[in-house]
C-alpha cells in the first residue's frame, strides 16, 4: 500500500462517523500523490503526513444559556486549531444545527491550505456551534455569543488565534463576541476579523470572499482565453458569499440569473436584482418568497434547483456537498464552460471529477473562496499597525492575491504534467510552503 493510502485508511479508521473529514483528506492526499511519490521516503521519516491529518489541538465545550421565556438552552461548542506551521490560526466560526466536530475539522484541514495559498503568514482552524440563529432574537444571538465567547477566549487571542465568521456568524455575532472578549480579557485587540468598522474591522471584508471569487473565476478564464462579460452564471445559496459574488459578476458584464437558501430557490430570468436581495437577506433576514412576491420576473422553486438552468458558469456559495453528481450531468449536459467554489467543498468527489473528465475548468474552494481569509489577514495587518486603509488599497490587494492564487495552481498544475487540473494544482501550491515550514521547525 502507498504511503498515501496508508494515511488515508488510518484517519478514516481513527476519525470514524465524520464522513466530511475523510472527503476533504482524501480529495487532497489523493492529489498529492506526485509531490509525495518524489519525496517519500523523507515524508515518511518525519511523518510528514500523519502530523498533517492531525490536528494540533480541538476543544469541545457546554454553551449554557437562556431565551426570552427564560428557558435554559444547552448547546456544543467547537474550536480545532489544525496547523500553526506558518502563521497563527486563523479560520471562521460556523453557526449552523449541523455542525458536529467532523464538519469543523474538515473546514480546519481545508483552511491550512486556503490560507498557505493566499501567501500571507496564517495558519488554519475553524470553530463553530450546533446552535441554530434562524428565528432568534437579537438579545436571544447576544446571550449565545456572550456564552460562547466566555470559553473560547481561555484559547484564542491576536496572535495565537484570530476567529472570524462563516454560516449563521456575520458582523452581529462578530459584534457581540468581540464585546465579551475585550470585558473578559481585558484588552482590545484585533482578535476577531469581519469586525464593524468603527472597531477595527476592515473595508471590503463583506465583499472579500464572493468578490474574491470572480477575481479569481475572470483570471481562470482569461487563462483559458474566456471572457467573463456576457456570460451567464448560476449561483446557489443567498448569504455573504453569494450576494457578494452576484454583485461583482454583475459588475463585471455577466448575468446571474439563480440564488437560493435552505428551502428553496430562484430563476430570475432578467438577473438577480440585487438591492432587493440584499433588502431581503440581509436587513430583513427573510426567505427568498418575499423576494419572489416583489420581483415580476421572478419564479420561486421549492427544494433544490439551481444547477437544472442552463447557464455557462456555475458559482455554488451555499455549503457543503451541494452540488451532486446529477447536478454536474445537468450542467455538462447544458454546455456549462466553468465552476468555481464560493463554499467550502460544494462539490462532491464524484461530481468533481464528472467535470474534469468533461473538460470543464473547476476551480476548487480553496482556492476560489480564499479572498475571505486574505482580506481578513490584511485586517490583521492593519489592526498591527493601528491604521485603516481604504476600500481601494484593500480591494487592490485582494484582486492581486487572487490573481497570483490563480497563477498559482495554474502553474503547479503544469509542473506536474496535469494542465488545467486546479484541484491537484491548488491542493499542491498550499502544500508546499506548510510541508517546507513543518520540515523547518523540527518535530512539532
Ligand atoms: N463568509 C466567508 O467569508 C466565507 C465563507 N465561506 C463558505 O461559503 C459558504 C457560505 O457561507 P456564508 O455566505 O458566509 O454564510 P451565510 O450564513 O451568510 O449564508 C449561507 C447560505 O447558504 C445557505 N445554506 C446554509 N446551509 C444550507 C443547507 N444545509 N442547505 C441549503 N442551503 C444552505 C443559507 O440559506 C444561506 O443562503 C460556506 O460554505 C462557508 O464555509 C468560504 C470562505 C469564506
Ligand atoms: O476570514 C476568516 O478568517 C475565515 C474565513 C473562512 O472561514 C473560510 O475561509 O472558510
Amino acid at each position: 500500500m502507498s504511503y498515501v493510502d496508508e494515511v488515508l485508511q488510518s484517519v478514516i479508521e481513527k476519525n470514524p462517523s465524520e464522513p466530511e473529514f475523510h472527503q476533504a483528506v482524501k480529495e487532497v492526499l489523493e492529489s498529492l500523490k506526485p509531490v509525495i511519490e518524489a519525496n517519500e521516503e523523507e515524508y515518511k521519516k518525519q511523518a510528514l503526513l500523519e502530523r498533517m491529518v492531525n490536528p494540533e489541538r480541538q476543544f469541545k465545550f457546554r454553551i449554557p444559556w437562556v431565551d426570552d421565556n427564560g428557558q435554559v438552552h444547552v448547546n456544543t461548542g467547537y474550536r480545532v486549531q489544525f496547523n500553526g506551521a506558518i502563521g497563527p490560526y486563523k479560520g471562521g466560526l460556523r453557526f449552523h444545527p449541523s455542525v458536529n466536530l467532523g464538519i469543523i475539522k474538515f473546514l480546519g484541514f481545508e483552511q491550512v491550505f486556503k490560507n498557505s495559498l493566499t501567501g500571507l503568514p496564517i495558519g488554519g482552524g475553524k470553530g463553530g456551534a450546533d446552535f441554530d440563529p434562524k428565528g432568534k432574537s437579537d438579545r436571544e444571538i447576544m446571550a449565545f455569543c456572550q456564552s460562547f465567547m466566555t470559553e473560547l477566549c481561555k484559547y484564542i487571542g491576536a496572535d495565537t488565534d484570530v476567529p472570524a465568521g462563516d454560516i449563521g456568524v456575520g458582523a452581529r455575532e462578530v459584534g457581540y463576541m468581540f464585546g465579551q472578549y475585550k470585558r473578559i480579557r481585558g484588552v482590545f485587540e484585533g482578535v476577531l476579523t469581519g469586525k464593524g468598522l468603527s472597531y477595527g474591522g476592515s473595508l471590503a471584508r463583506t465583499e472579500a470572499t464572493g468578490y474574491g471569487l470572480l477575481y479569481l473565476t475572470r483570471e481562470m478564464l482569461k487563462i483559458n482565453g474566456i471572457e467573463i462579460a456576457g456570460k451567464t452564471c448560476a449561483v446557489s445559496g443567498s448569504g455573504n458569499v453569494a450576494i457578494y459574488a452576484i454583485e461583482k459578476a454583475t459588475e463585471m458584464g455577466a448575468k446571474c440569473v439563480t440564488c437560493s437558501d435552505s428551502t428553496g430557490w430562484i430563476y430570475d430570468k432578467d438577473g438577480i436584482d440585487l438591492a432587493l436581495l440584499k433588502e431581503v437577506k440581509e436587513v430583513k433576514r427573510a426567505r427568498l418568497t418575499e423576494y419572489a412576491k416583489a420581483r415580476p420576473s421572478a419564479e420561486y422553486h421549492e427544494g433544490k434547483g439551481v444547477w437544472s438552468v442552463k447557464v455557462d458558469i456555475a458559482l455554488p456559495c451555499a455549503t457543503q456537498n451541494e452540488l451532486h453528481i446529477e447536478d454536474a450531468k445537468a450542467l455538462v449536459a447544458n454546455g456549462v464552460t466553468a465552476v468555481a467554489e464560493g463554499a467550502n467543498m460544494p462539490t462532491t468527489l464524484e461530481a468533481t471529477k464528472y467535470f474534469q473528465d468533461n473538460k470543464v475548468l473547476f476551480a476548487p474552494g480553496k482556492a476560489a473562496n480564499a479572498g475571505g481569509v486574505a482580506t481578513s489577514a490584511l485586517e490583521m495587518t492593519q489592526n498591527s499597525e493601528r491604521l485603516s486603509w481604504t476600500f481601494e488599497e484593500v480591494d487592490a490587494k485582494l484582486q492581486g492575491i487572487m490573481v497570483n492564487i490563480t497563477h498559482a495552481m495554474d502553474e503547479a498544475a503544469k509542473r506536474y504534467g496535469e494542465d488545467g487540473n486546479y484541484v491537484l494544482g491548488a491542493n499542491i501550491a498550499g502544500f508546499e510552503k506548510v510541508a517546507e515550514a513543518m520540515s523547518f521547525q523540527g518535530i512539532v
